[in-house]
């Protein structure tokens, strides 16, 4: 629960152009949705992509809200903070209104183009595994303690991000992890947040609709490892040894590297890596020595988000065997390499690769397994990078023996031109294109044979699928069950 603050109070904490109105009004709250505005609330006008939070400002006020902060005057009789940009000091002002929230628990970090996910649901597990309440913010929503909140985005607004970390402290959180999007990154969802370490998993290409060039995107999320600095200490950048962004970021970071790796000369080396079609083991070697890994779900990008996990947990001063036992107890991520078992005599599995890094990495992994063919059901999504489709036409050519290419979220665009973009990288292997997704899975079920896999990718653990700016309700895995049913395999998933 935010505390109520005087308006001066505030914002101390922000660069402040101008002000009018009394600064010693009493704020409860603040929000930058009108929809959302409760009385006593500060509503910040954020100009944004498709709209302008300044034009709301009118009715955030007759909701209840008592003052505005804007990046011009409106001609409204209420005390107002001008800025020069609204959205970027959200951050700290939310903070503010939460009592520092991050200040009160220990905050990791995970930003990276793959694998964030994974990261933090490993990290929750190792805390838990050590006795602490953890809280998680990240693409399937948030979790306190074991209380799951929904949301959108993959890294929350300021506000949200603030209010849930705030949530945490008040129900005896100590230990926060949250995804860091690059997105987040560049709109100031994190600013206010205080992290003790930050965690990289992998540059490759993603959002250039967004960023558009890679350099702009890895700018954005190396602002997590140059902004490790505060109260808390010690502070630790965990940064990927083996990919091609780790100089930049270990020049940016501000708190001292620790690298990870299979291939480059690391601080903690993966070696003896075996993979097999019920996950990984690898041995670490690090300063302490060595450690056995065990963990459930297969290819050598696990080795990576393992790895990582088991750094973090280590150099925060947990035993690295009691990180190992956590790791090894985790049955895995919902919708990360998922198997469906029906008793059907193929392997089934839904995965979330949507980037060309994603899909050739899982695809390599199903390859690696698989005696049969590998067929892949696919897409891309909508008002999303472009650039992506023909490549990720590419990756899923590699190692494949089949390709259904379907649709994945359109969004706005038109289902069939984003299936011709991905059918433009497609070279070497047979394919079709198929654009009800439903039809798509039961085409790929009805066309498997004993010792074949049928890698469906993409959506992982979504439960929709958005065609315009409608949410239909759509789940690879049911659709995937209810195809093996309809085909006559068990009733029950064994
Ligand atoms: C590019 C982007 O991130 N845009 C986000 C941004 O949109 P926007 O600035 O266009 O907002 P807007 O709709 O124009 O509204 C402007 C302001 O007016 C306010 N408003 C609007 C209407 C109204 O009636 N009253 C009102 O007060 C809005 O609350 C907002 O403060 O602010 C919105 C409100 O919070 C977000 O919903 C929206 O996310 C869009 C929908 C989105 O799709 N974002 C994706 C790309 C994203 O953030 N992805 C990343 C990365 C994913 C990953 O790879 O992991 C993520 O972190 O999820
Ligand atoms: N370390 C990795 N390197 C490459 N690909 C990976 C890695 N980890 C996971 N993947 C692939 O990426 C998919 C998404 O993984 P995950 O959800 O952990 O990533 P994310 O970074 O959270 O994605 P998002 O940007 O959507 O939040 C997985 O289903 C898998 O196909
Ligand atoms: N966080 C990613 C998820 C993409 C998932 C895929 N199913 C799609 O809709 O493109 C994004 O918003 O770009
Ligand atoms: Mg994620």
């Amino acid at each position: 629960m935010p505390t109520a603050k005087s308006l001066a109070e505030i914002i101390k904490v922000i660069e402040v152009m101008a002000s009018s109105g009394d600064s010693q009004i009493i704020v409860s709250g603040i929000s930058m949705d009108s929809r959302q505005v409760q009385p006593g609330d500060l509503y910040a006008c954020v100009p944004g992509f498709k709209v302008d939070g300044h034009d709301f400002a009118v009715k955030a006020i007759a909701t209840g809200a008592v003052a505005l902060v804007v990046d011009h005057f409106l001609p409204i009789d209420v005390p107002q903070v001008k800025v020069s940009n609204v959205r970027q000091v959200l951050g700290q002002l939310a903070a503010t209104v939460y009592d520092h929230p991050s200040e009160q628990l220990e905050l990791v970090g995970v930003t990276g183009t793959n694998g964030k996910t994974t990261i933090t649901y490993l990290i929750e597990k190792i805390g838990t595994k050590h006795g602490k309440k953890v809280g998680l913010i990240g693409t399937l929503g948030a979790r306190i303690d074991g209380r799951e909140i929904p949301g959108e985005r993959t890294t929350p607004e300021a506000i949200e991000v603030q209010k849930l970390l705030g949530d945490m402290v008040a129900v005896g959180v100590s230990l926060a992890v949250m995804e860091v999007s690059s997105h987040a990154m560049d709109l100031g969802r994190v600013s206010g947040c205080e992290f003790d370490a930050g965690i990289f998993t992998n540059l490759t290409q993603d959002h250039l609709d967004y960023h558009k060039t890679m350099e702009d995107y890895l700018a954005a999320k190396s602002r997590l490892f140059s902004g490790l600095e505060g109260k808390k200490q010690p502070k630790v950048s965990i940064l990927n040894g083996d990919d091609s962004s780790y100089s930049k970021l270990s020049q940016a970071s501000s708190a001292p590297v620790v690298s990870y790796g299979i291939h480059n000369e690391v601080d903690y080396r993966a070696e003896d890596v075996e993979v097999t079609s019920e996950g990984v083991r690898f041995v670490v070697r690090f300063h302490e020595g060595i450690q056995e890994i065990r963990y459930s779900t297969p290819g050598v990008f696990s080795v990576y988000n393992a790895l990582a996990a088991f750094v973090w947990g280590v150099e925060r001063g947990f035993d690295s065997a009691t990180v190992a036992e956590a790791l090894a107890e985790i049955p895995g991520v919902p919708g990360r390499f998922e198997s469906i078992r029906l008793g059907q005599p193929f392997q089934v599995i839904v995965d979330y690769a949507h980037t060309p890094d994603g899909l050739e990495n899982v695809v390599r992994t199903a390859r690696g397994f698989t005696k049969g063919r590998l067929i892949t059901v696919f897409g891309c999504g909508g008002d999303r990078d472009k650039g992506k489709r023909p490549i990720m036409g590419e990756a899923a050519s590699m190692g494949s023996n089949f390709l259904i290419v379907t649709s994945d979220n359109p969004r706005t665009e038109e289902p069939d031109q984003i299936i011709k973009e991905v059918l433009l990288g497609i070279s070497g292997v047979d394919y079709v294109a198929l654009r009800d997704r439903r039809e798509a899975i039961w085409s790929a079920c009805r066309m498997a044979k004993a010792g074949d896999t049928i890698l469906i990718a993409g959506k992982g653990h979504e439960t929709y699928q958005i065609f315009g700016t409608e949410i239909h309700p759509f789940d690879d895995r049911e659709v995937a069950r209810e195809a093996l049913r309809g085909l006559g395999y068990g009733q029950v998933d064994c």
